[in-house]
């Protein structure tokens, strides 16, 4: 089953009534148009990928419009043509240089139905691709990983409400870039972003129910609060570690976020403000919360909206691809005859727990561009220990190995343990999977 974009086909010239009823039955939506300022105007009002131009014209100023139009779309073309407009040079170099393919006068449906079928499969190709560039190119996130994937697309969709969202993850995995990434996503994307680390509002001053003004580091603290959530105003307030918000702050949070005024001292008015807030915490609140050592009420109030962060041992696809984006960060640090990473610095990094996330990842990289000493990064460059006696290939076996062990618990763990689920999304089949989960000892 075909279950990509819908399969619409822009037939550009003549009309051809049995190949219009050969298109539609092998459900092509068709847009016929006679020239091409027609099919100018119907490029603006709808999304299609793929062009059939039909012409018996062997004029070859005709031919180099057609040329220019088509160089001028992004659309996947096919042309139907009689044989002697070969003899046009405009036409020739269309064929060779602008289109897919070319069938002549009259056609031969079953062959020109499967030309336009992998037409259609490349065009949906380059939007793949030129869908992944701008979400990368947007947002700042690296990886194509299925966690990844998955993760731009929940950012993408919790970014157009206003509700507030927490972010959990274990340290380093890019709770922060997340939240800002969100931030870019949403209509609040032309206000600020603030970030504040709620670690650093820890005092032993403040009760747990402040009754009446706070004293103080206190009340220097919730200023602080104050402030940010001001200077947030209009945009995104980020709350970094906010299980670390000492009890006193949690609800003086919770009655900023109520009543969406904060009180200066000194001044007889509150000030209303509008912000939207996104905490990010490594522990599990809902724990603490049940545990007593987080409110309820504004674990609830936070949490209104989930994003939960993939370690970076659970994405393993992503490794190489943060590497290199590292590598290219750093361009302006490192030694000129630097030429990338060797064979073994490739695996050490594939087969390495990352204990400390993309966070980690980085600091490698950088260390590695500064101290590599070689023509290639080695395993040694990256802090890695180097074992003497394996052979490069079998650290790359090894690598491949636990990379394929990291993705199917990862896959497995996302599908809820579902077999079939899991399958799908790594696109194997379930006796596959199964063959492989007993080769890496997960059991079901
Ligand atoms: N997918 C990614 N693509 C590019 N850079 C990333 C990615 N994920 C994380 N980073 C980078 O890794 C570093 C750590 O990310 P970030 O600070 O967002 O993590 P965090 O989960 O908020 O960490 P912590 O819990 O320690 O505050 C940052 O430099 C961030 O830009």
């Amino acid at each position: 089953m075909d279950s990509g974009p819908p399969r619409r086909l822009l037939c550009v010239g003549q009309r051809l009534e049995a190949l219009q009823a050969g298109l539609a039955q092998a459900g092509w939506q068709v847009y016929s148009v006679p020239d091409f300022a027609a099919a100018e105007r119907t490029l603006r009002d709808t999304s299609i990928t793929v062009g059939l131009l039909v012409s018996t014209s062997e004029d070859e100023a005709a031919w180099a419009r057609a040329g220019e139009f088509v160089q001028a779309t992004e659309l996947v073309w096919v042309a139907l043509l009689q044989r002697q407009a070969l003899r046009q040079p405009a036409c020739l170099d269309l064929v060779l240089g602008g289109l897919f393919d070319h069938h002549h006068l009259p056609p031969d449906m079953p062959r020109l139905l499967a030309t336009l079928g992998h037409a259609h499969g490349l065009a949906a190709l380059r939007q793949e691709r030129r869908n992944l560039a701008s979400e990368q190119a947007d947002v700042g996130i690296v990886g194509r990983s299925p966690a990844t994937r998955q993760l731009l697309a929940q950012i993408r969709r919790v970014a157009r409400v206003d509700a507030p969202v927490l972010v959990q993850g274990e340290s380093g995995t890019g709770k922060e870039l997340a939240a800002h990434a969100i931030h870019l996503c949403s209509p609040r994307r032309d206000g600020p972003f603030v970030a504040l680390d709620c670690g650093s509002l820890q005092s032993p001053l403040f009760p747990a129910e402040p009754a009446g003004p706070l004293r103080g580091e206190a009340a220097a603290g919730l200023q602080h609060l104050g402030g940010h959530l001001q200077a947030a105003n209009g945009g995104t307030l980020f709350l970094d570690e906010v299980a670390d918000l000492p009890p006193g702050l949690q609800i003086a949070l919770l009655r900023l976020l109520q009543e969406r005024s904060i009180h200066r001292p000194g001044s007889a008015q509150d000030i209303e403000v509008d912000v939207r807030v996104i905490a990010a915490t490594h522990v599990q609140l809902e724990e603490a919360a049940r545990a007593g050592r987080f409110r309820q009420d504004l674990y609830y109030r936070l949490s209104v909206l989930h994003l939960q962060m993939p370690p970076l041992r659970e994405r393993p696809q992503d490794i190489a691809l943060l590497a290199q984006h590292f590598y290219a960060l750093y361009a302006h640090e490192r030694r000129p005859g630097l030429r990338g990473f060797s064979r073994g610095a490739l695996a050490s990094l594939q087969a390495h727990a990352w204990p400390g996330n993309v966070r980690e990842l980085n600091n490698r990289i950088r260390r590695a561009v500064v101290m590599a000493s070689r023509r290639l990064i080695r395993p040694e460059d990256l802090g890695f220990e180097q074992a003497p006696s394996l052979d490069p290939a079998d650290a790359l076996d090894m690598a491949r190995t636990a990379a394929e062990r990291n993705a199917i618990l990862a896959s497995l763990r996302r599908a809820g343990s579902n077999v079939t689920q899991a399958a799908r999304e790594l696109g194997i089949s379930r006796m596959t999977l199964y063959r492989l989960m007993a080769k890496h000892g997960i059991r079901h």
